[in-house]
């Protein structure tokens, strides 16, 4: 069953006199595709940003598991407390290999050297095992990252975000310049992997958003202003006169 993990009363992200996120209430709920659409400039960026504590909120609350109060907190403790993101550019190590790639973000405080060389338990190896099977790179295991396909190394970057075992995935529009074939690979990952987390996705490809969504939000000015499934938005007259409109007929 679907609960709520995320939420955010009155958030404010003022820049100067210019509010990004005005007052904004908005919740996360877990196992479900989340999308977040709407016009450019609307603050989708802006709102991933303060979830992973990238921008401070100007005000408001973010409670994460009804309890933990975000705002207040630096990134890498946001991402401790259980929300990881990956934003557009992968931020794979090239040199090294996929399966480095995937120790190094094995969720362990080590320094890169040990952890490359450390010694995996039994349950370590097999959910490496489990991440290579799941982005379909288990045959390229030994390939250095650099050497992957666009689409495979954003993959890569989603299982290394994976491998931090966050409650909250957040992602930028994660099929930018993918192949059509990718996009569905993408598509199919993003579902297995909302089966037992949240996943909040910026995407302006409404048809990847129709394919794909549980629930989409759409943004305005700093706010929200609709939600609910690609249908309902799709015919919701707001929505069709600040947005979609032109696009869909
Ligand atoms: N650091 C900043 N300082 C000042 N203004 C900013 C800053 N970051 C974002 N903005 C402004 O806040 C508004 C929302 O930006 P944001 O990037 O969140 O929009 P978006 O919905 O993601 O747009 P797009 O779809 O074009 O990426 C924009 O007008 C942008 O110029």
């Amino acid at each position: 069953m679907s609960q709520t993990v995320l939420e955010l009363k009155k958030v404010l992200v003022d820049f100067n006199g210019f509010k990004a996120i005005n007052k904004l209430y908005f919740t996360v709920n877990s196992n479900s595709v989340h999308f977040v659409i709407g016009p450019n400039g609307a603050g989708k960026t802006t709102l991933l940003d303060v979830i992973c504590g990238k921008t401070k909120a100007t005000d408001g609350q973010i409670t994460l598991q009804k309890q933990r109060e975000l705002t207040k907190l630096r990134e890498d403790q946001i991402v401790h407390q259980g929300i990881s993101r990956k934003f557009q550019t992968p931020s794979i190590f090239q040199e090294l290999t996929v399966l480095e790639n995937l120790e190094v973000a094995m969720k362990q405080k080590k320094n890169l050297f040990s952890m490359i060389k450390a010694k995996w338990t039994n349950e370590q190896e097999s959910r490496i095992n489990e991440m290579l099977h799941l982005i379909g790179l288990y045959l390229a295991k030994d390939q250095p990252a650099g050497s992957l396909a666009h689409g495979q190394k954003q993959w890569l970057e989603i299982a290394m975000v994976l491998m931090q075992e966050p409650d909250i995935i957040l992602l930028d529009e994660p099929i930018a310049g993918m192949s059509k074939k990718e996009r569905n690979k993408t598509g199919e990952l993003i579902t297995k992997i909302a089966k037992n987390r949240a996943v909040l996705i910026v995407e302006h490809d409404m048809d990847f958003v129709k394919k794909y969504a549980d629930i989409v939000s759409v943004m305005h000015e700093g706010q929200l202003l609709f939600e609910g499934t690609m249908e309902q938005v799709q015919s919701d007259p707001k929505v069709r006169e600040v947005y979609l409109g032109r696009k869909v007929d």
